[in-house]
């Protein structure tokens, strides 16, 4: 792996039922990069995804991300792959019955971080996403782009160096997608790497970075400013 890319794909191959919806696939994110990766539905960006926290083992080829060989990785080992990753998601997959607070605090808590570096980086993480204030209000009581903060704050939490992002402005009206992509790109600046999945042209217009296109199990890069005006 190159001494700049925190994720590198060789040769990826992934089949289901003997279909192939990634096909030997070379792929690399740099250190602090932002991408897309884009693609009609059933294209394969999920699958993408999943390889690189080992939810999905490729047939053929291998995966680095960070220090780890993730095709080889033993089962034990996943669990530090996945610390290393932030990853949002589109549902918000907030524990209903836990407060903003200890929704964040909840992951250190998992992996035994001491409670007075949870209790500070909690407020560090809250304050990033800008919801201080909303530390003891529920989920339920939230709007959906507050939840998608917090739900970014707490992938935030363990300083991972990389961000995966599926859809994070999916259910989001534009203006909280616009909130959300400005935290995304002060969350980049600060130099985490991210990897956002997303079915929204506009965003890719207005936030231009390298954009990926899975089509017929093949990717290849595309000019994002010329997204859907062709
Ligand atoms: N476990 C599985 N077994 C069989 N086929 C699968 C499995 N997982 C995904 N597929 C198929 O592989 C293709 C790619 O799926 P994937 O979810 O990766 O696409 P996607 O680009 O993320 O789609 P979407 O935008 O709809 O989420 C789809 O045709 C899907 O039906």
């Amino acid at each position: 792996m190159s001494t700049h890319s925190v994720i590198e794909f060789k040769n990826v191959s992934v089949t289901y039922d003997h279909r192939a919806v990634l096909n030997n696939i070379n792929f690399s994110l740099e250190n602090g990069e932002f991408a897309y990766l884009i693609g009609q539905t059933g294209a394969g960006k999920s699958s993408f995804l999943r390889l690189i926290y080992r939810d999905l083992v490729p047939d053929h080829g291998s995966i680095q991300v960070a220090d780890y060989d993730v095709a080889s990785l033993p089962n034990s080992k996943v669990p530090y792959l996945r610390r290393r990753l932030g990853i949002v998601f589109q549902d918000f997959q907030l524990l209903p019955d836990r407060t903003v607070y200890e929704n964040v605090a909840f992951s250190m808590k998992v992996i035994g971080a001491k409670s007075s570096y949870i209790k500070q980086r909690v407020l560090e993480v809250l304050g990033m996403v800008g919801l201080s204030h909303k530390r003891k209000s529920m989920p339920e009581d939230l709007s959906g782009g507050e939840q998608q903060r917090v739900v970014i704050a707490r992938s935030l939490a363990n300083e991972p160096r990389i961000m995966l992002a599926d859809e994070p402005t999916g259910n989001l009206d534009p203006e909280a997608s616009a909130s959300i992509m400005e935290l995304l790109q002060k969350i980049n600046n600060r130099g985490m790497a991210v990897l956002m999945v997303t079915h929204d042209y506009d965003t890719v217009r207005d936030y231009p970075h390298r954009t990926l296109k899975l089509q017929d199990g093949s990717i290849a890069e595309v000019e994002p400013r010329k997204l859907g005006k062709v």
